[in-house]
């Protein structure tokens, strides 16, 4: 089996709302897949619909090669789910959680992986602690463990690491790169571009369609653009010159530019717009596009 997820325009609307527009795409077996966009642009719908707890108004969602119509129950067996409102019961310890997980997917024999558990998401000194005095970046290891009790074969993760501080975040990715291990597949919606960067593919999503799907590096080279960085000062009046002076997709960073460019040459005529702005440029180079310089492009040609 190659493609573990299969979905076939899929079309959602919540009155008016469209959330989706026809979208398709396939996953692999053992892939970490991303969906980047920002809110509303429909990835949880989609998530909800891939695990069967919404209906589309069109199209098809195949897991395992079957239809989660034909057999939501037998699939919902194999998936997990950490949504974005999973709640972890505050008044249970991290054991009793994990245990309380346990019974709602039937896993009468579930200490021994309760321990895996918990070793896995290092959070076995903290098991007799209450969810409620637990930090954010711990609450989210055991809303994780609590959706992995049933060792799923595929994983959806709804902005797991939203408000989870940097620590935390990159301590999680390393469970995540330790279940791709175990070849388990995951699908993970995210509005942290630099997530987007560490999945073996991604779809962006854009008002309920994909814009891009493919790795971070071929999503990158296929606009054909480099960006140019520039350190300068005053930062603002030069973000302002250049917004005024040229057509280019430029986006502010703290103390650099970032420009989107076609053509090497233009390097030079940048730099004469700054010059004669009296704009002092502390450094420059030239790089690949980020995703976000990408994600942003591709938004603005599709107005
Ligand atoms: N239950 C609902 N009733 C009405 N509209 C909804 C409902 N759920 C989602 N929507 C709308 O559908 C669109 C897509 O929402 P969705 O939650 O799928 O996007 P998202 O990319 O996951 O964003 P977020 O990260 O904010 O959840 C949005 O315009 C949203 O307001």
């Amino acid at each position: 089996m190659k493609n573990i997820i299969e979905i076939n325009n899929l079309r959602r609307k919540y009155g008016e709302i469209e959330a989706l527009r026809g979208i398709s795409l396939s996953v692999n077996k053992g892939e970490m897949f991303g969906f980047v966009g920002p809110d509303g642009a429909g990835k949880t719908t989609a998530i909800r619909i891939m695990c069967g707890l919404l209906n589309p108004n069109e199209g098809t969602v195949r897991l395992f090669e079957e239809d989660i119509t034909e057999n939501r129950n037998a699939i919902q067996k194999r998936i997990g789910y950490l949504s974005q409102k999973f709640s972890l019961y505050g008044d249970l310890t991290v054991d009793e959680n994990i245990e309380f997980f346990a019974e709602i997917h039937n896993v009468s024999d579930y200490k021994k992986r309760r321990d895996e558990l918990l070793e896995f998401t290092r959070l076995k000194p903290f098991r007799k602690r209450l969810a409620e005095k637990l930090s954010g970046g711990m609450k989210q290891k055991l809303a994780l463990a609590c959706s992995l009790i049933h060792k799923p074969e595929i994983l959806f993760l709804d902005e797991p690491t939203t408000g989870v501080d940097p620590v935390s975040r990159r301590d999680f990715w390393k469970i995540l790169a330790d279940l791709i291990k175990d070849k388990i597949t995951i699908v993970m919606a995210t509005p942290y571009l630099d997530e987007a960067e560490r999945c073996s593919r991604v779809a962006m999503f854009n008002n309920g369609e994909i814009i891009a799907c493919d790795t971070p590096d071929n999503i990158k080279r296929s606009i054909g653009m480099t960006s140019l960085e520039i350190v300068c000062k005053p930062i603002k009046n030069a973000y302002d010159l250049l917004l005024s002076e040229i057509n280019n997709d430029i986006q502010l960073f703290g103390d650099r530019i970032n420009i989107l460019i076609r053509n090497k040459d233009e390097v030079e005529s940048i730099l004469k717009i700054l010059n004669s702005g009296n704009i002092e440029v502390a450094d420059k180079r030239l790089t690949e596009p980020s995703i976000e310089n990408v994600f942003m492009y591709l938004i603005k040609q599709r107005k």
